[in-house]
């Protein structure tokens, strides 16, 4: 019997300004729970959550980054492994939007060039102070390429989709990759394994 007590290991990073709710998502999603009062994120927080797909069992690394400039290099060192980023902005917050194109530079810059990433809009309970329309983000997303979801950690809105639906899109890449790797040698049967995961950089 194997020792692994999963079928695939992703790293997904948050990133994006301070106060967008990015460990407020994280905690949701990991923990069930909307934190009061939660403090501002220093450096990176670390997460496990495993999540069964399909009947196969996923375990996902989330990585919380700060969003204030100070730890910008430290969360930097944190893209280059990450299979999948999320990207978010607070809809209620115009100044979080107009930041996007300086995260996506860090992306380039950073990231692997097989990397998914996500653009969240988060705070959608917060309606009436909205300063971003969800066309304008789409618009966006559509542009630069990205998936879209508008969430709200505190209602616990597309929380669930995003990291489900996320997974569920590293499974499929993961899977094309092993085709195109193995294409001289197919593995027998089914053969599932963490060592289909050659885009990971994880030991
Ligand atoms: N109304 C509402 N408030 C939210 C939501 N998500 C987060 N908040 C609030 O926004 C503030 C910032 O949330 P955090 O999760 O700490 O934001 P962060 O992006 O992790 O911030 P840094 O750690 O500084 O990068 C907190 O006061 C949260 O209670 C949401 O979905 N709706």
């Amino acid at each position: 019997m194997s020792m692994e007590d999963y079928d695939f290991l992703f790293k997904i990073v948050l990133i994006g300004n301070a106060g967008v709710g990015k460990t407020c998502l994280v905690r949701r999603f990991t923990q069930g729970l909307f934190p009061p009062g939660q403090g501002a994120t220093i450096g990176v927080d670390f997460m496990i959550k495993t999540v069964e797909i399909n009947g196969e069992k996923v375990k996902l690394q989330i990585w919380d980054t700060a969003g204030q400039e100070r730890f910008r290099s430290i969360t930097q060192s944190y893209y280059r492994s990450a299979n999948a980023l999320i990207l978010t902005y607070d809809i209620t917050c115009e100044e979080s939007f107009r930041c996007l194109p300086e995260w996506l530079r860090e992306i380039e810059q950073y990231a692997s060039n097989k990397v998914i990433t996500v653009l969240v809009g988060n705070k959608i309970d917060l309606a009436e102070r909205r300063e971003v329309s969800q066309q304008r983000a789409e618009e966006f997303s559509e542009a630069q390429d990205m998936y879209y979801l508008e969430t709200s950690a505190k209602e616990s809105d597309n929380v669930e989709k995003l990291f489900l639906d996320l997974a569920y899109r590293l499974i499929s890449e993961a899977r094309q990759n092993t085709l195109v790797n193995n294409v001289s040698s197919p593995l027998p049967g089914e053969g599932k394994s963490i060592s289909y995961l050659t885009c990971c950089n994880f030991n």
